[in-house]
């Protein structure tokens, strides 16, 4: 059955990291999601999850430099033995979490590299990646992104994603459909989700164009999730959106986004 994830990368932002997951529980969430765990540590994270009762559903890769503006490095040439030892810490933290998704950040590609050879590297590590997932039982997952939020992300269409999966053709390798981005990059949702449903692995959702609560907007949400509803996909939905006043107050949409799926 659909469940949501809270985000808590930006979700529950009044109180410090750590007593999010309690908030998330307590508003009715049975499992969380985050860019990254890293600046703790996974024994730490997993008191959290055991003490709210809380699947860890999803987290990604470590980044390579954020503050450096960089967003992944599986695409990044040069790079493939940080991206090995970023894949074992994940890895790590994944099987002490009993997490069974791992995003990897494509990334930017670097002023100077051709697109084809960072597709080249980026296929390379994906493979690697997965063999090494697939024996820790792990699905790796890639998103495409939008540009305008990060210039020169190398996945930001579905269809590029499609022809990644399909060409590794590995079955630990899904799509993570951010609708958020998806809308901004290609609209046309309800088609998107109807041609590529079985390949999707995890679905982020946020009220366009703002990022905010998935209940205003341009998208009509109640018209995705009944899609949803009727589709084959019975995974998680993560809500990765920035609350546009409080995380609770904004909270009203969810319950009738259940309904759909009860
Ligand atoms: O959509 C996003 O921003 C995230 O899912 C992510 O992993 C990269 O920032
Ligand atoms: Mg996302």
């Amino acid at each position: 059955m659909i469940q949501f994830a809270a985000n808590l990368s930006m979700l529950f932002g009044e109180v410090p990291f750590l007593n999010r997951f309690k908030e998330a529980k307590a508003s009715g969430f049975e499992g969380v999601e985050f860019l990254f765990p890293y600046d703790y540590s996974k024994v730490q994270l997993r008191e959290k999850l055991d003490e709210a009762q809380l699947t860890q559903v999803l987290f990604n890769l470590p980044p390579g430099n954020w503050e450096k503006g960089e967003r992944g490095i599986a695409a990044l040439p040069g790079r493939e033995s940080e991206f090995q030892h970023s894949v074992e810490l994940a890895l790590e933290y994944a099987e002490y979490l009993g997490c069974k998704r791992l995003h990897v950040m494509a990334g930017v590609c670097p002023e100077g590299e051709q697109i084809e050879q960072c597709f080249e590297v980026y296929l390379g590590n994906l493979a690697y990646a997965c063999g090494q997932a697939n024996s820790a039982g792990v699905t790796l997952l890639i998103e495409p992104i939008n540009t305008r939020a990060f210039p020169g992300y190398l996945l930001s269409h579905q269809a590029q994603a499609r022809k990644v999966i399909d060409h590794l053709a590995q079955p630990n390798l899904k799509l993570q459909m951010d609708l958020y981005h998806a809308q901004i990059m290609e609209g046309d949702l309800t088609t998107l989700i109807r041609h590529q449903i079985d390949y999707v692995g995890h679905i982020q959702v946020a009220g366009i164009p703002d990022r905010f609560e998935p209940s205003g907007g341009e998208v009509d949400y109640n018209w995705i999730f009944s899609e949803l509803s009727q589709s084959s996909y019975d995974g998680w939905i993560g809500c990765e959106y920035n609350p546009k006043v409080e995380t609770k107050a904004g909270l009203g949409w969810l319950e009738s986004a259940r309904n759909h799926f009860s």
